[in-house]
């Protein structure tokens, strides 16, 4: 079983991505060398979870000025493939800070672009490495010092972040610990990173799990088989509201009926400090058909149409801890 593949790169003239939507049939790489197609892969989840797009956001930049000079892009072509860039998806602050940070060195050159990709890979691997720390240590000391059964959404191990993971990587640093008994992985439709994700990076640090459809969280948790539930975010309020990927409200309202703690884990940049609440966290709307057909087949009638947020929002109330690089906190206070 060896290392999670990086999920995003730089080739020095092209980004390199890990196909994420071949997974777990075939693990295989992508070099992009036009903005426009970072967008589209960026759109359709080839890469995915918020740190790892902060990562492709600034490579990205780094990828305009290897176009621009290539195509003879004039200075507002470039701030417009940039602006596409930085909003292809909206509720991962990441990627627009990952943006921000490397449009700000554009007058400096490649290398100085390409520069900021790497520390803020850097900076994330570390601040995962952490967070895997902090989180362990915490729920250790609460729940005890015994092989924990435990419950995660969505993906937020290697896959997602420049190495590791936050909400996995507390996991990983539990398993390492001895302290994993089973890990329930919700599926997390409709684009199930969960199952394809999440399932094939335990399996590869071998570490026990089972699959359930997301409906099945709520009664798992209510029933007595968790105890202790990690996730993670993709924007936090400054009052400690959690964005995370469609069905973390309902994992969380189940925990706080149960009595178990409910963990959310995310660097402290995810924490946004311009919005006072979760209300005001834009929620990526995604295509009907994502929820009304199952492998190219509709499974709804064909005038259906669809509800479908990538996103919802945590209370700050129900979050039991924020744990950040910093260590674990109450949510809301400062991380
Ligand atoms: C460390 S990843 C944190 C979040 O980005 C993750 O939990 C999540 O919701 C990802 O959603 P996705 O739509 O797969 O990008």
């Amino acid at each position: 079983m060896g290392a999670t593949p990086r999920a995003v790169g730089w080739t020095g003239s092209a980004v390199q991505l890990l196909d994420q939507t071949l997974l777990p049939d075939q693990l295989a790489s992508v070099e992009i060398h036009r903005v426009d197609d970072l967008v589209a892969a960026i759109r359709r989840l080839a890469v995915r979870g918020a740190p790892a797009l902060g990562i492709a956001g600034a490579y990205g930049v780094a990828l305009a000025i290897v176009q621009a000079a290539r195509e003879g892009w004039d200075g507002s072509a470039f701030t417009a493939a940039v602006g596409r860039l930085r909003a292809a998806r909206p509720t991962a602050l990441a990627l627009a800070q990952g943006v921000d940070a490397a449009y700000a060195r554009v007058d400096d050159g490649l290398e100085a672009v390409v520069a900021v990709g790497h520390a803020i890979a850097d900076a994330d691997e570390r601040a995962n490495r952490a967070i895997g720390r902090h989180g362990a240590d915490w729920i250790l000391a609460r729940l005890g010092d015994r092989p924990l059964r435990v419950l995660t959404h969505c993906n937020t191990g290697a896959l997602a972040t420049a190495a590791w993971g936050t909400a996995l990587g507390i996991i990983r640093e539990l398993h390492a610990r001895g302290r994993v008994e089973l890990v329930y992985v919700d599926e997390t439709r409709p684009l199930l990173q969960g199952s394809r994700l999440t399932a094939w990076e335990l399996a590869e640090a071998g570490i026990d799990y089972r699959v359930q459809v997301d409906a099945a969280a709520a009664g798992t948790i209510v029933g007595g088989l968790v105890d202790v539930a990690v996730v993670g975010a993709d924007r936090i309020a400054a009052n400690g509201d959690v964005a995370n990927k469609v069905g973390t409200l309902g994992v969380a309202l189940a925990c706080a009926h149960a009595g178990i703690p409910f963990i959310v884990a995310a660097s402290a940049s995810t924490v946004d400090p311009d919005l006072p609440s979760g209300a005001g966290i834009p929620i990526e709307r995604r295509a009907d058909d994502e929820v009304l057909a199952w492998s190219g087949r509709l499974v709804a009638p064909k005038e259906a149409r669809a509800h479908n947020p990538a996103f919802d929002v945590t209370p700050a109330g129900l979050v039991s801890a924020l744990v950040t690089e910093h260590g674990a906190s109450p949510p809301g206070s400062p991380a």
